[in-house]
């Protein structure tokens, strides 16, 4: 028998983000991990800053282990609905737009900084030359 998950949006999901109760969303997934803050071995914090977007990035860059992954289900009460995911997904995919924006504009300022150290070098051999032509 197959058994039908709660759909929640994010709206409600965001709501739950306190040390008091805390729903996280992993992957589309939805945890209440309020009971398990205390015994996280990364603290309460990390858990309960995680809340109101879609952690599974962050969880996946710690590196949980298998058991970690296994005890989670413990604690899963549903998953996010299909307008939700979309908005996660065009917000994380507006993230990374703009992060490559931003990488492409700071390029060109890389070469205009290599050009003010050269100026302020040769300008330092210039002082020396002159002093060093006044002094002797
Ligand atoms: C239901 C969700 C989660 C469960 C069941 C869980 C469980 C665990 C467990 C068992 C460990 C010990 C190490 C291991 O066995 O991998 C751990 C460590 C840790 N977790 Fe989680 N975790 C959850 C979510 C998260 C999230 C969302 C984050 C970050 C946003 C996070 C951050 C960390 C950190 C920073 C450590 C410590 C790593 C270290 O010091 O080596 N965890 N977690």
């Amino acid at each position: 028998m197959s058994k039908i998950a709660e759909l929640y949006t994010l709206e409600e999901a965001s709501k739950h983000n306190t040390k008091k109760d805390c729903w996280l969303i992993l992957d589309g997934k939805v945890y209440n991990v309020t009971e398990y803050l205390d015994d996280h071995p990364g603290g309460d914090d990390v858990l309960v800053n995680a809340t109101g977007r879609d952690a599974i990035e962050d969880f996946d860059l710690v590196g949980h282990s298998k058991s970690a992954r296994e005890l989670m289900e413990n604690y899963l009460i549903g998953e996010l609905d299909q307008p939700s995911v979309l908005h996660l997904q065009q917000q994380q995919q507006q993230q990374q737009q703009q992060k490559v924006a931003q990488q492409t504009t700071q390029k060109p300022s890389e070469p205009a900084l290599n050009c003010k150290y050269l100026f302020i070098s040769v300008a330092i051999v210039c002082i020396s030359a002159i002093a060093g032509y006044m002094y002797y």
